[in-house]
């Protein structure tokens, strides 16, 4: 039994928002280790210390291999060694360009308008390594991923090496690092998980258009790796102008202003300068929020942007951001109790609110699990349209997890909205009441 708000909820309760299943709740991941010596404690656990090379290739017939993969060894029998079959489909012509971009050089700028949700690029990498290569950069621990990407480059083919060396390498500039092959693919390297790994699924892709994606704190895009068909599909997570430049977040986007930062400024090398972080204008919400728990978030516009005042601001904002599940959580098994005291209002104007202030900072990506909220209740208050209404409109979403997980959510969420009866909250706002009724007063 755990308790909630002074509200006793037992696990296998239909209240618990853990039984509501994606995106409420996420399965929980392997954490990446948080030392070289943790990280080299975990494969010895796991008895699969040995890092390879590998060259994915179209098919077994294919010359050259458009893919180098540093893999370790609790991978190597789970996905195919050749043959991972033609590169799935990417819009034609492409939405974009690349175009020098004053300080920050080069990156991806929209060529005609894009629309919220649609496929910009689908690409496969030129190389993978594993993420701790990337975090802990000490030779002897890790000089070996580093060999294995030297040793392994002349395989890839012409195309892939030319595009490979034509990317972003600042840090040789710097001198931390002596090799092109190495530091173009740590400045690089975008997340691209391999979920059948049970020891260490973190890796890195260099791509070569999404890999010129530049950072913002407010990113308008999103990339979401595909292990079945090796390959990352970059997304718009908002409609993109003509000319404007498609980004991406490189970091944790709710941590405060000064923590990411130096974040960005260790590990990449700059000083964010985007409009989340300078706001040029005060950044206003569409609306005033009307929920108690966004009313902080109320006091921050000015007529004229004083920087400090606008950063204190929004750390606050990306504060009550980084805690509103936890929030999420407690309010919906409150409501869900004969004895809440919450109208079926207030909670809606939780989550309505929620994504005013995620548009507000530029975390649309965020907004999947309020709309997944919306959906569960009202299939609580057995409202079938209004259930239908908000799944559809996660359903039309992008942001649905990877690997082979994305099919099997999919699925439990088209077979709840052809009958809405069979979703985990149905009627369950409409029997605590029952309940409430049939209680007699203390
Ligand atoms: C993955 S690359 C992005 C593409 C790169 N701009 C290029 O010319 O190919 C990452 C590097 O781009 C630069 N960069 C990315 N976002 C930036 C930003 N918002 N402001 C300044 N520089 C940025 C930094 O030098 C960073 O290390």
């Amino acid at each position: 039994m755990a308790s909630l708000n002074g509200l006793r909820v037992s696990q296998t309760d239909r209240t618990d928002p853990s039984s509501l299943g994606w995106p409420i709740h996420v399965k929980p991941v392997v954490q990446l280790p948080k030392t070289p010596e943790l990280i080299s404690a975990t494969l010895k656990r796991a008895g699969r210390q040995e890092l390879f090379f590998r060259t994915c290739r179209e098919s077994f017939q294919s010359t050259s291999a458009f893919c180098l993969w540093i893999i370790h060894e609790d991978l190597c029998d789970e996905y195919p060694p050749e043959g991972w079959g033609p590169p799935p489909e990417s819009p034609t012509p492409p939405p974009f360009s690349i175009e020098t971009i004053s300080g920050s050089g080069r990156g991806m700028v929209a060529s005609r308008f894009i629309k919220s949700g649609e496929t910009i690029v689908v690409e496969r990498p030129i190389v993978i390594y594993p993420i701790i290569y990337g975090t802990y950069d000490e030779r002897g621990v890790y000089g070996v991923v580093e060999d294995l990407l030297e040793a392994g480059f002349p395989a890839l083919g012409e195309t892939e090496r030319l595009l490979y060396l034509d990317l972003w390498n600042c840090k040789t500039l710097t001198g931390t690092l002596g090799n092109q092959i190495r530091g173009i693919s740590r400045m690089n390297g975008l997340c691209t998980r391999f979920t059948r790994s049970k020891h260490l699924p973190f890796y890195a892709g260099v791509f070569p258009s999404i890999s010129r994606c530049n950072h913002s704190c407010g990113p308008n895009a999103s990339a979401t790796f595909d292990e079945e068909t090796m390959a990352t599909r970059l997304f718009a997570r908002r409609p993109i102008a003509p000319g404007e430049q498609i980004t991406i977040s490189y970091i944790d986007t709710e941590i405060p202003y000064a923590f990411h930062q130096e974040e960005l400024k260790t590990k990449y090398l700059f000083t964010c300068p985007c409009n989340y972080c300078k706001p040029t204008k005060p950044t206003k919400p569409s609306r005033p929020f009307k929920h108690p728990y966004w009313n902080i978030a109320n006091q921050t516009t000015n007529k004229y942007v004083d920087l400090p005042a606008e950063i204190y601001a929004s750390d606050i904002r990306r504060e009550q951001i980084a805690f509103r599940m936890d929030h999420a959580k407690k309010l919906w098994v409150e409501w869900l109790s004969p004895s809440s005291k919450q109208s079926d209002k207030d909670l809606v104007q939780f989550h309505e609110d929620a994504m005013v202030i995620l548009a507000q900072e530029g975390l649309e990506s965020k907004r999947i699990s309020h709309i997944a909220y919306l959906a569960h209740v009202c299939a609580a208050l057995k409202d079938e349209g209004g259930f239908r209404r908000w799944g559809s409109i996660l359903i039309s979403l992008t942001g649905w997890p990877e690997g082979r997980d994305r099919l099997e959510v999919m699925k439990t969420w088209k077979d709840w909205l052809c009958d809405p009866t069979i979703s985990p909250a149905w009627g369950l706002r409409l029997m605590a009441r029952g309940k409430a009724q049939n209680t007699p007063p203390a």
